[in-house]
C-alpha cells in the first residue's frame, strides 16, 4: 500500500490495436510494482476500448464525447492504433491525430540513447554506445498532420489530390522555445533544426526564420546549427556524437525518430511524451512504434519503449517531485538488458512477459528498504 500522502492520479488507457494490447498490459504491470515498491504516487486507471477492432465492430473509434472522457484525466496511457482491415489514415485520424490536436499536444519529445547491454548497428557506437544521445522534439500539431487538403474526382484519372502543409508563427515560435528549453536543460547544450527550406520555400523558410529568432534569445547559452533533413540522415548514422537535442517537423521527425530508435538498436525501445506544455489538457505517452501486426499475438513485442514512456509519465505527473522514481523505472530497465533478458528485436530470446517479470523484480529490488 502507498502512504496516505502519496498523490493519486487519474490515467485514461488505451491499449488500441495488435501488440498496443500487449505493451499496455506489461506498462501497467510494472507501473503497479513502481506504484507499490516506492510508495510514492498510486494510478487510477479508465480502460477505453478504443481500437479498430472496436470500430469494425460499432462504426466508431471513440465516442462522441471523447474529448470531455479524456480531459477528467492526468494523463493519457496510449498502445498503438491501426490493424489492416481498417485503412491507416481512418485510424490514424479518427483516434491518435484528433487526441493529439484537441487536448493541444503540440509537442512530441522522442528522446534515443543506445540502452545498456544492447548492440547498435552503428559501428563507432558498439565501440562507445555514449556517442549516441539525442531527444528529438518533433512539433505536433502543424506541417503535413494539419489535416488540410482534399481530393476530387477520386473515382476517376482526372483525379486531384492536395495535402497543404500548415506552418504558422505561433506554432513554429512555441515549438522552438520548447526545443531551446530542452537543449539548455541537458549537459551539451546543443540543438539542430532541421529543414527542407531549399525546396519548400514557404513553410520551411518560416520556419527558419523563426527558429533564427528564437535562437537570438540563447546566443551564448545555447550552441546551435541547421541541417536539411536529407543530409541529416547520413550524419545520424556517420556523426550521432555531434547532436544533442533535435528539432523538426511534424512529418521530418515522425521519419527521423523511427531512423533514430534502429540507429539505437530497435524501434521496439523508443519512448514518446504527447505533451501540452500548458497542462491544460492531458498529456499522452507512448511508444514511437506501431501496431507491429507482422508480429501481434505472438507475445514477443519489446515492452521497452512502453516503459521508457511509463517512466515519462511518471516524470510528467510528478512535475519534478517523481523524478527519482522514474529514474528507478529506468535504472530497473538497464538492469535487464544488461543481464540479456531482452526480446528478439534485441537479438534475444525472451517473451514480452519474461521481460516485463524481469523488470518488476529489478524494481522490487532498487526500491526494496534495508
Ligand atoms: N502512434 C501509433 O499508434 C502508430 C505508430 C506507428 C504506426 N502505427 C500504425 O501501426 C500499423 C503498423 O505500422 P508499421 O508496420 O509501419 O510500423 P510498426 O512500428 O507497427 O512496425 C514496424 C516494424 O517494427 C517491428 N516492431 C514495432 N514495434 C515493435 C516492438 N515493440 N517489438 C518488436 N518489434 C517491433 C514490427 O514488428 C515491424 O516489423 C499501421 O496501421 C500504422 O498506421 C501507429
Ligand atoms: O504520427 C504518426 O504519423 C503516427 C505514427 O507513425 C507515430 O509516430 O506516432
Ligand atoms: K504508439
Ligand atoms: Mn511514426
Amino acid at each position: 500500500m502507498a502512504s496516505s500522502s502519496a498523490p493519486n492520479y487519474h490515467i485514461a488507457s488505451i491499449p488500441g490495436d495488435g501488440i498496443g494490447v500487449d505493451i499496455t498490459q506489461a506498462a501497467k504491470t510494472v507501473l503497479a510494482t513502481l506504484s507499490s515498491a516506492s510508495q510514492a504516487f498510486t494510478l487510477t486507471y479508465t480502460d477505453l476500448d478504443w481500437s479498430s477492432f472496436a470500430y469494425l465492430k460499432r462504426g466508431y473509434y471513440m465516442p462522441e464525447d471523447w474529448a470531455t472522457q479524456l480531459r477528467k484525466h492526468d494523463a493519457i496511457y496510449f498502445g498503438a492504433v491501426g490493424w489492416p482491415s481498417v485503412p491507416d489514415h481512418i485510424s490514424l485520424w479518427q483516434m491518435i491525430l484528433p487526441i493529439r490536436q484537441q487536448m493541444n499536444q503540440y509537442v512530441n519529445v522522442r528522446p534515443t540513447r543506445i540502452l545498456a547491454g544492447t548492440k547498435s548497428p552503428v559501428a563507432a557506437c558498439q565501440k562507445d554506445p555514449k556517442l549516441l544521445d539525442w531527444v528529438i522534439v518533433r512539433e505536433n500539431s502543424e506541417g503535413e498532420y494539419a489535416g488540410q487538403g482534399g481530393t476530387t474526382h477520386g473515382h476517376t484519372k482526372d483525379a486531384i489530390a492536395t495535402e497543404l502543409a500548415i506552418f504558422t508563427y505561433v506554432g513554429i515560435e512555441r515549438i522552438m522555445r520548447f526545443a531551446f528549453e530542452v537543449a539548455k536543460s541537458r549537459p551539451r547544450k546543443k540543438l539542430t533544426m532541421v529543414t527542407k527550406s531549399n525546396a519548400q520555400r514557404h513553410g520551411m523558410v518560416l520556419w527558419d526564420k523563426v527558429f533564427y529568432e528564437v535562437a537570438e534569445e540563447y546566443k551564448g547559452v545555447v550552441e546551435f546549427d541547421k541541417m536539411l533533413v536529407d543530409a541529416m540522415t547520413v550524419r545520424m548514422v556517420e556523426k550521432p556524437e555531434s547532436m544533442d537535442t533535435i528539432v523538426a517537423t511534424n512529418l521530418h521527425a515522425d521519419i527521423l525518430s523511427d531512423l533514430a530508435a534502429a540507429l539505437a538498436g530497435s524501434i521496439g525501445i523508443a519512448p514518446s511524451s504527447n505533451l501540452d506544455p500548458t497542462r491544460k489538457n492531458p498529456s499522452m505517452f507512448e511508444p514511437i512504434h506501431g501496431s507491429a501486426p507482422d508480429i501481434a499475438g505472438k507475445g514477443i513485442a519489446n515492452p521497452v519503449g512502453a516503459f521508457w514512456s511509463a517512466a515519462e509519465m511518471v516524470r510528467w505527473l510528478g512535475n519534478g517531485k517523481l523524478d527519482e522514481i522514474a529514474e528507478g523505472l529506468m535504472q530497473a530497465i538497464a538492469n535487464v538488458t544488461v543481464a540479456g533478458v531482452k526480446t528478439r528485436d534485441l537479438s534475444g530470446e525472451k517473451s514480452t512477459t519474461e521481460v516485463t517479470e524481469a523488470v518488476c523484480q529489478e524494481i522490487e529490488k532498487l526500491f526494496s528498504k534495508p
